[in-house]
């Protein structure tokens, strides 16, 4: 197994918001005072900024357009991306790992139960073969994955943010580390806050991050406990506040629980993806779900999440806990009310998971199609 280059990105709080802005619905060129500062901020070895230049220099147009035009037909597939590089580069890093299907010697992370609802396997392989045939093996699906989740939270109303590319994919997938690392809905506070540390982010930068739970969907399963039977007291979780427990009830019902896998409730704080259809709940047609754009789907991506959090309406356990510490819900406090602070953390934050111990030349390869190794 080739070693791995750990990226340790150097982190400032005092940060250009020029590196960061706002995209609506299509991100503008970027605005960059040099690029010697999107280096800085993507500090993550032999990355380069614009590494397709001479390779593949409409690489990032390619992925931009396939992603909108997706994008337009089914709006659920910007938070599928979006949750997909989190599970990607949080094991073995950003190496596109999760999307290997099993083989002999590999055992599929998607296989491993937190990536049982993972979703846009199928907008990644579209995604790529475009890609193959414009730039035949030169875009690595780990790129792909980095800057598909940029586009989407852009679509999604949130900040735009500069990458540098140049990652290779891993020859391996990791099903039992996936099953052990990654963050369970159930953890509290502390569990969260150690899961984020181990890969270096701090508890800003968790709470910013989570904050990518402002669009998509929830599937019943993970909130029936808080529901019904919290921690086996048979009572709800103490912590919901009381209308949004009913409300969270008449989607998740309990007598659903044989079948509860197939209901779904979308969540979307407020962001351009809950004006576009996200009505019915994209992984389950059948099931309508449930739109939470209730105080308005023109709000900014991410403040209606923390708002929420502030009432107690937190839909997964783990998100209402970063109500239970001193810090984290200080953060929160702090992003409820600027929007512009949380959009350019978050921002900061997605770069720096973007980057997390990337494989580059001469280590990793690129695969032509991103599900095989060979
Ligand atoms: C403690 C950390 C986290 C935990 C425990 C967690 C857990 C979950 C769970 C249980 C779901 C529902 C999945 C389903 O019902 O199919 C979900 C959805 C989602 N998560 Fe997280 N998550 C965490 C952090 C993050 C981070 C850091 C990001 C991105 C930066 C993220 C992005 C998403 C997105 C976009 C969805 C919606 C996916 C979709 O619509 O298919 N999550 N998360
Ligand atoms: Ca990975």
């Amino acid at each position: 197994e080739p070693k791995k280059g750990i990226s340790t990105a150097r982190w400032s709080s005092s940060v250009d918001s020029s590196l960061v802005f706002s995209a609506s619905p299509l991100p503008q060129p970027m605005v960059l005072s040099s690029k010697k500062d999107v280096l800085e901020f993507n500090d993550s070895g032999s990355l380069e900024y614009n590494f397709y230049r001479n390779s593949c220099p409409q690489a990032e147009q390619i992925v931009r357009a396939v992603v909108q035009r997706l994008h337009e037909a089914r709006p659920d597939v910007g938070p599928a991306l979006l949750r997909l590089v989190f599970h990607d580069c949080f094991i073995e890093g950003c190496d596109a790992s999760v999307l290997l299907d099993a083989a002999e010697g590999i055992d599929s992370e998607k296989e491993s139960p937190p990536n049982e609802t993972l979703r846009g396997f199928d907008v990644i392989g579209i995604i790529k073969s475009e890609l193959e045939e414009a730039c035949p093996g030169v875009v690595s699906c780990a790129d792909i994955l980095v800057l598909a989740a940029r586009d989407s939270v852009a679509l999604a109303g949130g900040p735009f943010y500069p990458l540098c590319t140049g990652r290779r994919d891993s020859s391996n997938s990791f099903s039992d580390l996936a099953t052990n690392e990654l963050p369970s809905p159930f953890h509290d506070l502390s569990q969260t806050l150690a899961s984020f540390a181990s890969r270096g982010f701090d508890e800003r930068e968790a709470v910013s991050l989570l904050g990518a739970h402002s669009v998509g969907v929830i599937h019943c399963k993970f909130l029936q406990n808080r529901l019904y039977n919290f921690s086996g007291t048979d009572e709800p979780d103490p912590s919901v506040e009381t209308r949004f427990l009913n409300l969270m009830r008449s989607k998740c019902n309990n007598t659903h629980t044989s079948s509860f896998s197939s209901s779904a409730t979308v969540y979307s704080y407020g962001s351009s993806l809950s004006s576009s259809g996200a009505q019915q709940s994209p992984s389950s047609p059948e099931e309508p779900g449930m739109a939470m754009d209730y105080e308005g789907p023109r709000s900014p991506f991410g403040t209606l999440y923390y708002h929420s959090l502030l009432q107690g309406r937190g839909i997964l356990y783990v998100d209402q806990q970063l109500m239970a510490g001193e810090e984290t819900g200080n953060w929160v406090r702090a992003y409820a009310s600027h929007t512009s602070l949380f959009r350019r953390d978050f921002a900061l934050a997605m770069m720096k998971l973007s980057n997390l111990q990337v494989l580059t030349a001469p280590t990793g390869h690129i695969r032509l199609n991103c599900s095989k190794v060979g």
